[in-house]
This record gives C-alpha cells, sequence and structure tokens, in this order.
C-alpha cells in the first residue's frame, strides 16, 4: 500500500496475541484503541489460554496465515499506526517484519512481549534475536524492565538509574525512541521515560508517576503500548513539545529537538522498515505519553471495581465512559442537577417522570451492589435497545395506535406499580425513605391519571395484558416478602432502566418527532436525579443486608429487569 491519507480517526492495528479473559493482548489493544479515539483492527499471531492466573497453552497459527490476516487489511485499509505485542516465535515475527518492510505503516509501536506478568513466556527464545531486530523497524519500543535486559542481552535493571542506561543502549541499537517503564519497580513510584537518539548523542524525558495501589495489573504494557499508537496519530492534541518540562537537570531534550506537530509522529519515520541514520527525535512522544500514562492511572485506579478473575485483573479500559459507580452517580446527581430540578419533579413526577424528596440523604455504599447489576443486566438492556418497539420510538416509525396500546398497558402497570411504592414506603427504615417512596407512588398515580386523560381518553379501557400481569404480579410477590431491601431492588429497574433509555431516546429528538413530547419527558434532569436517589437506597439497603439478602435483592432486580424487557417486547394490538 503505497497511498496514504490521514483520517481524522485513528486507523490503529493490533498485531498481538489473545486474552479470553480480555484484560491484555489484543483484546485490551481493541479497548484501549476505542478509549483513546481511534479506530482498532486486530491480526492475531497466537491464541492464548489464559486467565488472569496465568497462561494454560498457546495455539499458533500457521505463518502463512498470519501474513494472510496482514494482508487482509493492508490491501484495502489504510493505516494509521501498528501496535505490535506478542510474536510467539521467530517466524511469526520474522512475518511482521517482512510485512512492516513491504507496508511501511507510518508509526510503528513494538512491545516487545516475552514474558507475561504470570511468568509464562509468550515469546520462544529462538524469537528473541528476531524481535531485537525488529526494534530496528519501530519508532517506539516499550518493554518492560524484564523485556529491556532480555534486548540488550544483560541481567534485569533492578534500579531505576540502570534501567534508563540499558534503554539508552536500546535506543542507540535499534534507532527507535525507547519507553522504559518503571511499572515494575519496587517503591512508591512507577515511572516512565522516553530515551532516544539523535544524531550521536543520547536524551532522556521522563514523566514521573505515583505507583497506584492495586494488584490488578494485567496488561497495562499492552494497553500504553496501543494507546501510544492511538495518541501518536492524534498527536495527543497535537500540541508543541517543549522538551524540557518533565527533563531531569542533567539530561534533557534541547529545544532544538523540540518540536511543533502538525498532527501525530509520522513524519518523524525517514522510511518505515528502515534504520533512521540521525535517529528518531523522541521528545515527540511526550504528549502521548503524557496523556496515555493520565488514563492509565485512572484506568488502574478504576480496576479493583471490575473484579474479573482471582489473580491479577485487568484495568478498567473504559473507566471514563462506564457509568460511575452508584454511589458517585448518586453524589453526581445530587449535586449536580440545575436548582429547578426539585420543583420539577413535583410538577411532573410518575413512575419514569419519578419524583424524589428535595433533603432524601443518599446513602453511601461501601461495594455498590447497583454498579454490578448494572453490569450483569448489559445484555438484557441490550436486548430492550434492539426491541422493534423501542427502536420505532426512537426514529419516530412506531405505529401510534401500538404506541397508545403500550400507554393504555403503562396506565395500568402505573396503578399497581404505585400501590407497591406505598408499600416500600411501608416498609423503609428511614423518614427520607419513607418520604421518597411515598411522593414516589403519589407520583405514578398522577402520572397514570395525566396519560389517561391526555392521551387515551378516547380509547376503550384496556384490559391488562399477560405481561403487564406477570410485571405486576412479581412485583406484589416481592413485596408480600416483607424485606425492604428486596423490594427496593424490585423496583429499581422501573426507574432506572427508564432513565437510561430515555437519555438515549432522547438524542433522538426534533420539533418534527411524532413522540416527542413524550421522549422530553423520559430526559427530564428530575426524573434522573429520583433515579439516583432511588439507586443510593438500594445500595445503602444492600450495605445493611446479610449476604443472602443481598442474593435476593439481586434476584429481585434482574428478574424486574427480564420484566421490563418483556413489557417492551409484547405485542401491542
Ligand atoms: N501499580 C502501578 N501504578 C501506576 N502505574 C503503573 C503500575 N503498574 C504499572 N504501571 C504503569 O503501567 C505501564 C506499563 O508498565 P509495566 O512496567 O507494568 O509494563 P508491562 O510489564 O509490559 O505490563 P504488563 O503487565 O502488560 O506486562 C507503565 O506506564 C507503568 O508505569
Ligand atoms: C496475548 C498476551 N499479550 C501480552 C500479555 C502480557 O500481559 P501481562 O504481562 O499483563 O500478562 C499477555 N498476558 N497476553
Amino acid at each position: 500500500m503505497t497511498r496514504h491519507s490521514s483520517a481524522a480517526i485513528p486507523r490503529v492495528l493490533s498485531i498481538a496475541g489473545t486474552d479470553p479473559t480480555g484484560g491484555a493482548g489484543i483484546q485490551a489493544d481493541l479497548k484501549s484503541i476505542a478509549a483513546l479515539g481511534g479506530y482498532g483492527m486486530a491480526v492475531v499471531t497466537a491464541l492464548v489460554a489464559q486467565n488472569t492466573r496465568g497462561v494454560r497453552s498457546v495455539h499458533v497459527p500457521p505463518a502463512a496465515f498470519l501474513r494472510e490476516q496482514l494482508d487482509a487489511v493492508s490491501d484495502d485499509v489504510e493505516i494509521d499506526a501498528v501496535k505490535i505485542g506478542m510474536l510467539a516465535n521467530a517466524e511469526l515475527a520474522g512475518v511482521v517484519s517482512e510485512w512492516l518492510a513491504a507496508t511501511r505503516p507510518p508509526l510503528v509501536v513494538l512491545d516487545p512481549v516475552i514474558v507475561a506478568t504470570s511468568g509464562d513466556r509468550l515469546l520462544r527464545p529462538d524469537g528473541e534475536a528476531t524481535v531485537r531486530r525488529l526494534c530496528g523497524q519501530a519508532d517506539l519500543v516499550t518493554p518492560n524492565l524484564a523485556e529491556l535486559g532480555v534486548l540488550v542481552g544483560e541481567p534485569t535493571a533492578s534500579e531505576w538509574a540502570g534501567a534508563l542506561e540499558q534503554g539508552a543502549r536500546l535506543a542507540r541499537s535499534s534507532g527507535a525512541t525507547v519507553l522504559v517503564k518503571g511499572g515494575h519497580l519496587a517503591g512508591p513510584t512507577a515511572p516512565d521515560a522516553l530515551v532516544w537518539v539523535h544524531d550521536g548523542a543520547g536524551h532522556r524525558l521522563e514523566v514521573a508517576g505515583e505507583r497506584i495501589a492495586t494488584r490488578n495489573t494485567h496488561g497495562t504494557g499492552c494497553s500504553l503500548s496501543s494507546a501510544m499508537a492511538t495518541l501518536g496519530v492524534l498527536g495527543s492534541g497535537g500540541r508543541a513539545v517543549t522538551g524540557d518540562d518533565d527533563a531531569p537537570d542533567d539530561h534533557h531534550a534541547t529545544a532544538g529537538q523540540a518540536a511543533t506537530r502538525d498532527r501525530g509522529l509520522a513524519g518523524d519515520r525517514v522510511a518505515a522498515g528502515t534504520r533512521r541514520d540521525a535517529g528518531a527525535d523522541g521528545s515527540r512522544w511526550l504528549p502521548a505519553l503524557r496523556d496515555a500514562k493520565a488514563w492509565l492511572s485512572d484506568a488502574l485506579r478504576a480496576a479493583d471495581a471490575l473484579q474479573v478473575g482471582r489473580g491479577n485483573g485487568p484495568i478498567d479500559h473504559s473507566h471514563a465512559t462506564r457509568r460511575a459507580p452508584a454511589a458517585e452517580r448518586a453524589r453526581v446527581g445530587a449535586s449536580g442537577l440545575p436548582a429547578d430540578a426539585h420543583e420539577a419533579v413535583a410538577a411532573d413526577a410518575s413512575c419514569r417522570d419519578m419524583s424524589a424528596a428535595p433533603d432524601a440523604a443518599i446513602a453511601l455504599a461501601d461495594a455498590p451492589l447497583s454498579a454490578a447489576l448494572w453490569r450483569e443486566t448489559a445484555t438484557a438492556r441490550a436486548a430492550i435497545d434492539e426491541l422493534a418497539f423501542v427502536r420505532g420510538l426512537g426514529d419516530g416509525t412506531l405505529d401510534r395506535g401500538d404506541f397508545e396500546a403500550y400507554l393504555a398497558q403503562d396506565v395500568l402497570y402505573l396503578g399497581e406499580y404505585a400501590r407497591v411504592l406505598a408499600r416500600a414506603s411501608q416498609l423503609a427504615p428511614t423518614p427520607e425513605e419513607q418520604i421518597f417512596w411515598a411522593t414516589s407512588a403519589a407520583a405514578s398515580l398522577a402520572e397514570e391519571a395525566r396519560l389517561h386523560h391526555e392521551r387515551l381518553q378516547h380509547r376503550p379501557a384496556a384490559a391488562p395484558s399477560a405481561t403487564t400481569l406477570a410485571y405486576v404480579n412479581h412485583l406484589h410477590a416481592v413485596a408480600a416478602h416483607g424485606d425492604y431491601a428486596e423490594l427496593v431492588a424490585a423496583l429499581l429497574p422501573c426507574f432506572w432502566v427508564y432513565t437510561d433509555l430515555g437519555t438515549r431516546l432522547a438524542t433522538r429528538r426534533h420539533p418534527a418527532h411524532p413522540f416527542d413530547d413524550w421522549l422530553a419527558s423520559y430526559a427530564d434532569p428530575a426524573f434522573a436525579l429520583a433515579t439516583e436517589q432511588a439507586i443510593g437506597f438500594v445500595d445503602a439497603a444492600a450495605h445493611a443486608s446479610a449476604p443472602a439478602r443481598v442474593e435476593a435483592m439481586r434476584t429481585a432486580f434482574l428478574r424486574s429487569v427480564d420484566h421490563e424487557h418483556a413489557f417492551f417486547a409484547q405485542p401491542f394490538p
């Protein structure tokens, strides 16, 4: 492929092995690329049966098939950057080297994966020499301390200073910029440094970092290198590199080496697939490293909440877009809404436009149940999005008769939902919760009356469908147990699924949309606030409950989500 035109969204190809638990390898690469704004593509070198505790076995497909995969991508797609990870053996490393020479991608980041954190080898010893040579075809090489030692043929450095010296030796021998990583150092810091040689002189820029106390660091190297490839294309905002703000006094990039980049780092390459005579200008990577490290640190901070696996779990690549845990949401919801939100609640509240007690205290749980339940219902919620009824609501193609038939069932549901909300109020342990659920019950009845009056007067009264009956029977059955925690868990999906759906449907609004007013009511911030409060109360109830009761809460919540799905999926004659 010779033609290259730059796209606004970096097209980044990962060439790496797999991790079925999603924390490392190609899965981590794709998540990182997406999180940082790129479009991820993936060519698999090896299939690895591994989890957070270690590697069980490795299956390496034929080398010729690796080349077929690579050609399939490069024959069709303009690639902005390549990230190379696990190469398994010399033969595969050789295939990638040949493909790089033929294809000349504008930016190449090599993470020379040799040994996993678990201690298992991911590169056969016969591949080390080839990977060493491959460094000469990369713009950036990102070895951890052990890999750095192997690449320079020395024992693993135990001190940062020694690692930097080894990085300088690798930079000199390869011509690439070396990102020396301090993740494996002992001590309270986790520094990283860019090391390169330019016109024969060695240079270094260091980015400091605090060590985050977590054992969930699986895949940090894969994630960082993919982030660097993506941000390298973007130029990490295209900021000018001043070259000396992070540099240690004794050893820093000079102003002469600093560069203002138009877009990304691709211009730094003399010819991809060849060694550069003058060497790289490594300072160009500094903005990308700063941004990648900040992102990675947040992903490490969020890692423990994921609860994936029993070994060294993954980082949370999606921390920035993921809904914050319930406690956090409750806090933001309570403080981040317009001051008039509470009045809006009082004026127009229902099960869907759920009311709230304005001064309700948000009880914060240590480990929110709600976040786990939300994750557990991701598939069911995605299925709701895909329903013909919901899609028709969003794009406005839903038959009006069907819409009214739905509203007729909703009215019937709201009447019964109000009774169950009232029961929650009766069982509530605090006055705040008592008020919240009672206010919600009243609002639910108000919405029932409003819908009836404004939208359904011309229709004969409907009988409850089997689906509507099943949902309200489930709620009444849980109410009959008399367990407040279980009951509020059963009530929550009606708040939450509708808020979530409503927020997304609201983006489809336009003045001519046939259901515009209805969509507007679901995007009401007061409705979102009420949902945040309900989530906070459910988490507080879980916090105060024994494990068996929490399990009952979970079951009640999951069943309600299933009923929400069935409610939207039912035929509306
Ligand atoms: N506990 C931590 N706190 C903060 N940053 C960390 C921590 N562990 C690793 N990092 C950072 O993660 C990145 C990857 O570094 P590391 O040295 O762990 O690479 P690696 O061993 O290749 O990763 P992997 O775990 O995928 O093999 C670096 O930016 C490093 O500073
Ligand atoms: C396919 C693949 N590539 C890379 C790693 C290294 O990651 P870690 O050192 O965190 O196990 C891995 N475990 N699996």
